[in-house]
């Protein structure tokens, strides 16, 4: 039911009887919407997370090409210690290698370098600011993540319009001081059996210590020391990436 010419889709809803008619630009705008919710899932598999604080003396570029080539599916950017002008251009070296292979560049609890810099979302923790908020300025084709540490947390994020949550620590964590280590790590069965939207676990992850978390129905894992404090970033990424594409085998909890 398409008038190409007039550049309007008429789309019956046979339900009911009633039709709406779409622009084709606002039909190609729910595409898109639709197909970002589509991938997230597997996007999320392995999620560096990267700050110049963690790398063994070489460049940004350098960390990002080794992740991407080794298997890393996201990227998020976290710079605590730089100003808005040094992110900036930071992101400038490095979204042209995200965007060439096709992972999605996450900007760490900032909305305005997230659109000023056009990456494809932002991580907001719950004190960063709103999520729907979030959503009003960066409208439906970002991706918002946001941080929960338990059930209700996370079941909040969800109803505010996060499209994924990222849930930790896991394990502790050597890079983030004030991260709190989850009691169990059953809180993921409880939360991913909860909630719609992709759970990536976080904190303290390492190549020896996940495989306790497969079984969980987990999206991925989010990881920072293990893989952009090693020497070799690509070999970590090729062994922590053909861990996390084995998640979803229940054997592999008990151990590997
Ligand atoms: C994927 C992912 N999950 C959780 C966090 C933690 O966010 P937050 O609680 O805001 O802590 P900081 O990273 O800002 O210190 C994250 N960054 N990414
Ligand atoms: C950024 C972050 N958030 C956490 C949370 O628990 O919410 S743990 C963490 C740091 C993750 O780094 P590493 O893999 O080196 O432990
Ligand atoms: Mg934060």
């Amino acid at each position: 039911m398409c008038n190409t010419q007039a550049r309007v889709l008429h789309i019956f809803y046979c339900t009911n009887g009633h039709s709406v008619t779409l622009g084709v630009k606002t039909m190609k705008k729910m595409v898109k919407q639709v197909l970002k919710k589509s991938s997230l899932h597997e996007k999320l598999r392995l999620y560096g997370i990267l700050g110049g604080e963690t790398l063994q003396g070489i460049t940004y570029r350098e960390a990002t090409m080794q992740a991407i080539d080794g298997g890393m599916t996201c990227m998020q950017v976290r710079e605590k210690h730089l100003d808005k002008e040094q992110i900036l251009k930071m992101i400038s070296e490095i979204k042209p290698i995200c965007d060439e292979a096709g992972v999605p560049l996450i900007i760490n609890d900032d909305i305005e370098i997230c659109k000023v810099s056009d990456a494809s979302g932002v991580h907001l923790g719950l004190s960063d600011g709103s999520i729907a908020e979030a959503r009003k300025l960066l409208g439906e084709e970002k991706i918002i993540g946001a941080t929960a540490h338990n059930l209700e947390e996370a079941l909040a994020a969800e109803d505010e319009g996060a499209d994924y949550v990222g849930v930790g620590a896991a394990f502790g964590s050597n890079s983030k001081g004030d991260a709190i280590k989850l009691p169990s790590l059953d809180v993921y069965n409880l939360i991913t059996s909860s909630v719609k939207i992709p759970v990536v676990a976080i904190g303290g992850i390492d190549i020896d210590n996940i495989g306790t978390l497969a079984g969980r129905h987990l999206a991925g894992v989010a990881v920072i020391s293990a893989l952009f404090g090693t020497q070799d970033i690509k070999k970590s990424a090729e062994d922590l990436r053909n861990m996390a594409d084995k998640l979803q085998h229940e054997k592999l909890r008990s151990g590997i």
